[in-house]
């Protein structure tokens, strides 16, 4: 298989098997895309992440920040978030969000890559405080980035490029068979704002 095919038809499942992904394709125009990009940059409270692993205090490049409609306490990697309420901007792309993919979605996770430099390793967001096989919608602003999906067990991988104001949803069993990342590049120098919605359950 092409492993940068470009799929436009939003009813296709740009995996083979055991999941769901679909690419919807750029929402915006660029000059739209480039007006949320700003005013995401400039009204988030970005913050680098900041992580326990191996009993080390790990301090990203990237920076991250986390709204929804309460304080939900998120966890991973040993440190424990709360969620800040919602902007404008953010409730207005999370409600395009679910108009597309019909789902709904109660928080988001917001990540700034500054450059090519920094980017993602291989992960599922399969923690239990997401609910089983719920619905992920991200969307991007900003540098265009390749975006990888490695099955866990057959180790196939695909990859496509995520656009300017584009929407990538991941649902059904995604997260449970395969992996994805954000590779960095040496060839991107300019920044790039992701948004995950993600709906959790309360508890
Ligand atoms: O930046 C991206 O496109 C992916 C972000 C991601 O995988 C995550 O926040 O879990
Ligand atoms: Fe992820």
């Amino acid at each position: 298989m092409d492993l940068f095919s470009v799929i436009k038809d939003i009813d296709q499942n740009f995996l083979p098997y055991d999941g769901t992904v679909r690419y919807f394709g750029q929402l915006f125009s660029n000059e739209k895309a480039n007006t949320y990009y700003e005013a995401l940059l400039n009204t988030i409270e970005w913050k680098n992440d900041e992580a326990f692993i191996m009993g080390k205090h790990i301090i990203t490049k990237r920076k991250v920040a986390w709204y929804g409609d309460q304080e939900y306490a998120y966890t991973y990697s040993n440190a424990t978030k709360y969620a800040l309420p919602w902007t404008s901007e953010l409730i207005e792309l999370k409600q395009i969000a679910e108009e597309n993919t019909k789902s709904k979605y109660n928080s988001c996770l917001l990540n700034l890559y500054h450059n090519g430099n920094e980017g993602m390793a291989y992960h599922s967001d399969d923690e239990k405080a997401l609910g089983k096989n719920t619905s992920i919608a991200s969307m991007s602003f900003g540098a265009e980035r390749k975006f990888l999906f490695k099955h866990k067990a057959s180790k196939e991988t695909i990859g496509l490029f995520l656009e300017n104001g584009s929407l990538l949803e991941m649902k059904d069993a995604t997260q449970t068979h395969w992996l994805h990342r954000l590779p960095p590049t040496k060839k991107i120098s300019t920044p790039r704002i992701n948004l995950t919605f993600r709906s959790m359950v309360a508890g």
